[in-house]
């Protein structure tokens, strides 16, 4: 696992689109396509609008990047809190993404059958190579949450399905995830976390005994491919590395 450790969410914003940008010219020299799975919730929304300007813009080959949820929030794409609408509104469409290279999780069908769905499109993408996705980009919640895997529900025992749709309680609506299955097999996985109100869970999460159920984010390690943390000085303040 690689720490890297910023000012501020601005600083680790500019960091990480300098390292995300680097990352997919390397990959992209070696095959054609590019597979992205994005993050929802706010932490990435300074990352995405960042990424829509000069150099990134110019510099990212958009069209030959296929992109995809870690989550999302069965609520109208209409509606604010869904994922994918937010990455349309702060990159997808500021770039010019082609429509036919988005994938996203269906929210105007049953959850359960928009998993489905999901899940057969990342077996046919997926199936016949070594890894998943190029990169897998992931949030941590203030209570260790990462994905739609909250702490204390059974997705987090999930060993087998890349895609599950489950109903969540606390919030009073279904979400539909892949799981750590999935996301483990990834070439490379980083996480975003800013804040000092998600100090100590950082804290457990990196330094802790591993407590999958308590702190969801520990579920993600990756078998080959590589983890990053890019985290702020107050969301890294409990750490003793
Ligand atoms: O509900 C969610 O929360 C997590 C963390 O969100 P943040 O607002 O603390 O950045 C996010 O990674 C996930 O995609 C989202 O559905």
């Amino acid at each position: 696992m690689e720490l890297h450790i910023a000012k501020n969410t601005q600083e680790l914003s500019e960091n990480l689109a300098a390292w995300i940008s680097n990352y997919i010219q390397e990959v992209l020299q070696d095959q054609p396509i590019f597979t992205w799975a994005l993050s929802g919730g706010s932490t990435p929304k300074a990352l995405y609008t960042l990424l829509t300007k000069e150099p990134y813009k110019l510099m990212i080959p958009w069209n030959r990047i296929h992109f995809f949820w870690g989550d999302e929030r069965a609520v109208p794409f209409e509606d604010e809190r869904n994922n994918a609408r937010m990455a349309y509104e702060t990159l997808l469409d500021v770039v010019g993404v082609p429509s036919e290279n988005i994938n996203v999780m269906r929210t105007d069908i049953e959850p359960e059958a928009a998993a489905a769905e999901y899940e057969a499109i990342l077996k046919k993408y997926f199936e016949e190579g070594d890894t998943t996705f190029d990169l897998v980009l992931l949030g941590m919640g203030d209570d260790g949450h990462t994905l739609s895997l909250f702490p204390g529900l059974p997705i987090v025992h999930e060993k087998k399905a890349w895609v599950k749709a489950f109903f969540l309680k606390a919030q009073d609506m279904f979400r539909i995830t892949l799981t750590a299955p999935v996301v483990n097999e990834a070439a490379c996985v980083v996480f975003m976390a800013t804040g000092s109100g998600k100090a100590l869970t950082l804290k457990s999460v990196i330094e802790g005994d591993f407590d999958a159920e308590k702190y969801p984010s520990q579920l993600i390690r990756p078998q080959e491919g590589e983890l990053h943390w890019f985290v702020d000085e107050a969301a890294a303040g409990a750490l003793e590395m």
